[in-house]
């Protein structure tokens, strides 16, 4: 069974819709370890209302914390220090599509990171990337930290307007496939998800 940890080259990029399309894809459980922010519609929230399949399981937050924010702050500022030890895998035979919170490098404890949950897991890593002047940096820099850890990266999705020069130059450095795109979208609904799923499930 597949284990895909969804990671972005930041917040904000895209990687609760893409890990709505992988869920759907392949009939995968969700999870959410961490949820800073949001509580009222959390990202699990938004995935269960965009996915259509009936076998997805999704499972409860390991920690959910008020403040929209890095977090190691938001559980500072609710006094809980986040301990790796709490972040075990849901049980299931199904796929599991595992989403973060912000990018790589963010901090859940003094010591602990994004990353280091990643490799606990012992997951394999679908990289958001999202087309702006800038990303080629933030793509290769979250690249190189995934090998340097040797974490398996499954490939990339390109969110946004497609920009050949940036994912080109991306794949050919990295060696890192590309498995799909994300276009600008001026809806989001299941009906949406589904035709994305339809497309990126040859690849997954
Ligand atoms: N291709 C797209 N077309 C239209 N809207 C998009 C697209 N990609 C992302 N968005 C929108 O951008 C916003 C941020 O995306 P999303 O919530 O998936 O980011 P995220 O990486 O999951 O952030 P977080 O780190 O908070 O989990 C959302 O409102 C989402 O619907
Ligand atoms: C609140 C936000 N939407 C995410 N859940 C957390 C983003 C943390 C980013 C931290 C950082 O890289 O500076
Ligand atoms: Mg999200």
């Amino acid at each position: 069974m597949k284990k895909i940890f969804v990671t972005g080259i930041g917040t904000d990029i895209g990687k609760t819709l893409v890990a709505a399309i992988l869920t759907e894809a392949l009939h995968a459980d969700y999870w959410k370890p961490v949820q800073a922010g949001n509580l009222e519609f959390t990202d699990t929230d938004r995935v269960k209302e965009l996915v259509s399949n009936p076998q997805s399981v999704f499972h409860p937050e390991a920690y959910r914390l008020q403040l929209p924010a890095s977090p190691h702050l938001a559980a500072a500022q609710e006094n809980i220090i986040i301990d790796s030890e709490q972040f075990v895998l849901p049980q299931t035979q199904n796929h599991l599509v595992i989403e973060g919170a912000g990018g790589l490098l963010v901090p859940l404890a003094s010591d602990f990171l994004i990353i280091d949950l990643i490799a606990q897991l012992q997951a394999e890593v679908i990289l958001v990337s999202q087309n702006y002047l800038g990303s080629i940096n933030h793509t290769l820099l979250t690249i190189l930290a995934l090998q340097q850890r040797q974490i398996p990266i499954k490939g990339i999705i390109f969110n946004g307007t497609p920009t050949p020069s940036s994912e080109d130059f991306i794949t050919q450095y990295t060696g890192v496939a590309k498995l799909g795109a994300l276009l600008p979208e001026t809806e989001i609904n299941p009906t949406v998800v589904q035709r994305y799923a339809a497309q990126w499930h040859p690849y997954l």
